[in-house]
């Protein structure tokens, strides 16, 4: 059997995934700048964070995430009891002795966490992250080249058109109609290819003024197979 028109492994890579952490329990230990980051980008993905520093530690950030009540707090350096609720753990202190500890305790209790600084301490490394609306794009160097990571993550970032989460969120919104209107599940593939051509032949302007009419008459060419574009749709409605 010919192997030519399989992709070829390239070994040595992340495996880059979006994982879902809405209301499981992140700790982060350590409050200063790398902490901060740490945590919004925890709570940018609804965790239920908690952060363990001394008072005195706290930056700005982290002091104001924590008057705010967007973080548990407790006020003290770590303690292995801390991990009792963890489902992940970040780590981000200037202690590469407790740091060490944390990672131990990890992965005795096989936490996946992350100590920043140390990569043969991580499960899992950050990377330099863009954000619009539901859209994230992640730039990971593997370690090679963090400063790197964060000149490549805005070059992709402005080669982006300016209203592309936007137009993301719409498709978001007239695939959740398109499956109120076709649920069944052996309608799959036709719903798939239908949305495909709806993305496909639309610009992305078009998708942003979308509104919900528009949405509604654009799904009642879904049994014929048609994708009309926003101009014809508004011609027939009207
Ligand atoms: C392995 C990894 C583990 C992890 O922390 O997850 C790691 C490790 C280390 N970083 C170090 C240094 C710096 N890190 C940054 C910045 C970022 N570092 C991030 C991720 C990662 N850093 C993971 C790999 C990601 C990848 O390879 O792509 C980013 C992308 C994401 C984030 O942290 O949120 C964020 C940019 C976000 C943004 O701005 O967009 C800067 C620049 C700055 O601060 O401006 C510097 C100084 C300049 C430089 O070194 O490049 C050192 C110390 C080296 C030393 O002592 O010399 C180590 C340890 C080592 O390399 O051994
Ligand atoms: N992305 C990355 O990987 C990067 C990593 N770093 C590294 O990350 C670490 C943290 O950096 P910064 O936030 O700038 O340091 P920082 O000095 O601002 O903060 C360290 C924090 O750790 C707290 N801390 C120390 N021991 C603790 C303990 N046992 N329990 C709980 N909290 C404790 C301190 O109170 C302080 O809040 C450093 O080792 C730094 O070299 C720095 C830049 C980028």
């Amino acid at each position: 059997m010919s192997s030519k028109q399989f992709p070829e492994v390239q070994g040595g890579g992340s495996l880059i995934v979006a994982w879902q952490v809405r209301n499981k329990h992140v700790l982060v230990v350590g409050g200063g700048e790398v902490a901060a980051g740490r945590i919004l980008h925890a709570l940018n993905a609804d965790a239920a964070v908690t952060v363990v520093c001394p008072k005195s530690g706290l930056n700005e950030e982290v002091a104001y995430r924590v008057a705010q009540n967007q973080v548990s707090y407790i006020d003290r350096t770590f303690e292995p009891q801390d991990l009792d609720t963890a489902d992940m753990v970040l780590c981000a202190i200037d202690d590469p002795e407790a740091s060490t500890q944390v990672w131990k305790l990890c992965k005795e209790r096989r936490i996946p966490s992350n100590i920043a600084d140390v990569p043969s301490e991580c499960d899992f490394y950050f990377g330099s992250m863009h954000r619009d609306g539901p859209l994230q794009v992640m730039v990971s160097t593997n370690g090679n080249g963090p400063k790197l990571a964060n000149i490549v993550r805005q070059k992709i970032a402005n080669a982006l058109p300016e209203n592309t989460g936007a137009a993301i969120e719409n498709v978001g919104l007239l695939r959740k109609k398109l499956r109120e209107i076709a649920p069944d599940a052996r309608e799959g593939p036709k719903r798939m290819k239908w949305m495909s051509n709806v993305c496909v032949s639309w610009t992305l302007e078009d998708l942003v003024a979308m509104t919900d009419k528009d949405m509604d008459a654009l799904l009642k060419h879904y049994q014929s197979g048609n994708v009309p574009n926003l101009q014809e749709i508004r011609e027939t409605s009207s």
